[in-house]
């Protein structure tokens, strides 16, 4: 075989290769720091699978849109495949026609504009919801932990509409449900050595117990994923008979297109649905919020600027509803910067085929990761790239929606997030619920630059340090 021309990178050590400079702290920023050494595309060896990292907008391009269709699967990572049902839905399908039909379904039926109304009415009533119990609390002094709240929120919206209205108390906060999902998060970010040693990696991961967790976990969700089926089958027979008339949840809508005629939707395939908007769409939006927050709360003139213009666009109409958000330009610019400087993490493609990038060779079965979160920090893109300025978007043709390869919160190609709408709207709808309500104070003894903006390692971008601030009736 001819010697291929693999892309630079720090030198890897027999067997393990690199995986011991990536399995600690914060993954991209290691890759960012590669990258400054190595140059923009660096090849990065985790134990035996090759992966390469990208951070410069042209190659994030070359990746994500001039050679979408070869990187635009997905790597079969154990955790993925468990909890996605073995590939039986959207985020962690391979490429291929069975993704291709399940993404259609998420866009025309579960996430279609049809649903808005429904979305909206359960964002709103929980964030209402979510706005009185910070009012009613009862040590009024007291700081909040708006990191703990916005999880509870985002949770408790995307689980009225996965599940539906009922599910609030069954499912809602504290459940035994709520474990489970909390220690599927924790296996998401727990290494397999079997993804990097396919040879031998499995046996290290029963003997250290991971995957004894994985499979447990697994099988208690499938378990209660059952149960919700059941539920709504029964349901759906008695709103058939026109008694226990709801919105369909999206559930119901998987068990609706299941009885057509040819369908190929299978019980996995309901699940591994409820997976990907359970896990896509709740830390996400809920962190990004934390975000915000904490960035406002560092720069007062930015939070000053935000709350006048909801009080005056809103007035005194008591809340802030989805029909507000068009005229709310400062809050728009606010979520776009919060989004630049707090990206999440990349889900990891995977070549289909050897292909180059770059003039070097990239070898099928690659990992490939666009480094987001160094595209939107880069100083030859960003003036001033660390600084929190909503301005810096203003008048500017840059957009969150795949084209602009400086900044793709939501990533970019034909993988790129379905949920874009949902999440904006969950983020813009809480932001500006919370600004408009109450003046945010810091708590006692604490100043702007006491807040830090540290990150914790994982799936999910989380400020590290949960937020806590002071709110105060205006
Ligand atoms: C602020 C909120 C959100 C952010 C920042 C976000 C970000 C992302 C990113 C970066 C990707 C990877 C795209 C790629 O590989 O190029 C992704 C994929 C995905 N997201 Fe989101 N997301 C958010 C909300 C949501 C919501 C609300 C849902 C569901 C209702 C969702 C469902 C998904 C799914 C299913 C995928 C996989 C798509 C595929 O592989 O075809 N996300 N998201």
């Amino acid at each position: 075989k001819p010697r291929l021309n693999l892309p630079p990178g720090p030198k890897p050590i027999p067997v393990i290769g690199n995986l011991h400079q990536m399995s600690h702290d914060l993954p991209h920023k290691t890759a960012y720091e590669f990258s400054k050494t190595y140059g923009p595309i660096v090849h990065i060896r985790m134990g035996q699978i090759p992966s390469i990292v990208v951070s410069t907008p042209a190659l994030a391009k070359e990746i994500l849109r001039n050679q979408d269709l070869v990187f635009c699967s997905r790597p079969p990572l154990t955790v993925l495949r468990k909890y996605s049902f073995n590939g039986c839905d959207v985020a962690a399908a391979p490429y291929g026609e069975h993704w291709r039909n399940l993404r259609k379904i998420f866009i025309l039926e579960l996430l279609s504009n049809r649903k808005l109304p429904f979305f909206r009415s359960s964002r709103q009533s929980e964030v209402d919801q979510m706005i009185d119990s910070i009012r009613t609390r009862p040590d009024q002094d007291s700081p909040v932990n708006i990191s703990d709240l916005m999880v509870r929120l985002s949770s408790s919206i995307v689980c009225r509409v996965v599940f539906g209205y009922k599910s609030k108390g069954k499912y809602g906060e504290r459940s035994g449900f709520h474990d489970l999902l909390e220690e599927g998060n924790a296996l998401f970010d727990t290494v397999f050595l079997a993804d990097y040693f396919p040879r031998f990696g499995w046996i290290i991961d029963w003997f250290t117990g991971a995957r004894l967790r994985l499979e447990r976990n697994a099988r208690q969700l499938d378990k209660f994923y059952n149960q919700v089926i059941e539920e709504h089958k029964i349901s759906a027979a008695a709103a058939e008979k026109g008694q226990d008339l709801h919105d369909e949840d999206f559930v119901d809508v998987m068990l609706r297109l299941g009885k057509e005629e040819g369908s190929t939707i299978t019980k996995d395939h309901i699940k591994g649905a409820i997976m990907d908007v359970l896990v896509g769409g709740t830390d996400t939006s809920a962190s990004t919020v934390v975000w915000g927050m904490a960035e406002l709360a560092r720069n007062p003139r930015v939070m000053k600027k935000a709350q006048e213009e909801l009080w005056s666009v809103v007035g005194d109409k008591g809340k802030v509803e989805e029909s507000d958000l068009p005229q709310l330009e400062y809050l728009k610019l606010v979520v776009y910067e919060t989004m630049r400087l707090h990206q999440q993490s990349p889900i990891p493609r995977e070549s289909m085929e050897q292909c180059k990038v770059d003039g070097y060779d990239i070898p099928k079965g690659t990992l490939v990761f666009v480094n987001a979160w160094a595209l939107a920090r880069d100083e030859s893109s960003w003036e001033n790239a660390l600084e929190f300025r909503p301005e810096r978007f203003i008048g500017s043709p840059i957009s969150h929606l795949g084209n602009d390869f400086q900044y793709i919160p939501f990533g970019a190609g034909r993988r790129i997030c379905p949920g874009i709408n949902f999440g904006m709207a969950t983020v813009h709808v809480a932001l500006a619920n919370l600004l408009y309500a109450f003046r945010w104070e810091l708590p006692p003894g604490i100043k702007e630059d006491d807040i830090d903006l540290d990150e914790a390692p994982g799936s999910v971008t989380y400020k590290k340090n949960p937020l806590f601030l002071v709110p105060r009736n205006k």
